[in-house]
């Protein structure tokens, strides 16, 4: 069978090319890649992760635990602090923005309290397993550290709140983020640039 050009970026798994753009690889792919093909994987990650917070939320909810997990969020934090230090990015900056990551969580799960509380029609009737959302979290948290270890450049550039602008809102557009997910995508990004 023939393969035809660039069939390869759609196997999930396969090496890349030699040369070719990857998120995984900053020596190959950041010095390349665009500014907005640099950070826009940052948003629309943050937009994953936020959106896992509904199931956390619904998790949590009825169980009487509290939304915060202090213990969790030093697992993650020191997860994602080894992850960059392994790829060559910088562990600090790293922490720096999943603790917006986590900050956003918390506004996507504080809200959607407030609104089962206010109308208990709209909470959740079943419960999912918290272990099983964490290890979608987990998923989610490895491609994030990898977007950041493949975007230095951009981060630290003057023009990074501009480009990741445009790239939270066209992810809010192309998501059809509702306002509370939206308000936790600018949460998450916070400190997305700044090197
Ligand atoms: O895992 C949880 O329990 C979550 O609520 C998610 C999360 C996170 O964003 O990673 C957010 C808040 C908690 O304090 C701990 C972790």
């Amino acid at each position: 069978a023939t393969v035809p050009p660039g069939a390869h970026a759609t196997v999930s798994h396969a090496a890349p090319a030699p040369g070719a753009p990857s998120a995984a690889s900053p020596a190959g792919g950041a010095a390349t890649r665009s500014p907005y093909r640099q950070l826009r994987p940052l948003a629309a990650l943050s937009a994953e992760r936020a959106a896992l917070g509904d199931l956390v939320a619904a998790a949590k909810w009825g169980t009487g635990g509290p939304i915060d997990d202090p213990a969790r969020e030093r697992e993650v934090l020191d997860a994602v602090a080894a992850q960059a230090r392994q790829l060559g990015a910088d562990p600090a900056a790293t922490r720096r923005i999943f603790r917006d990551q986590i900050e956003a969580s918390k506004v996507v799960q504080r809200g959607l309290y407030r609104l089962w509380t206010a109308d208990p029609a709209r909470a959740p009737r079943e419960r999912p397993d918290l272990a099983k959302v964490r290890a979608e979290i987990n998923r989610v948290n490895e491609a994030l550290v990898r977007a950041v270890a493949a975007s230095p450049g951009a981060r630290s550039a003057p023009y990074c709140p501009v480009v990741l602008g445009v790239a939270a809102e066209r992810v809010r557009s192309e998501e059809r983020l509702d306002a509370l997910h939206t308000r936790a995508l600018g949460r998450a990004v916070r400190s997305v640039c700044g090197g």
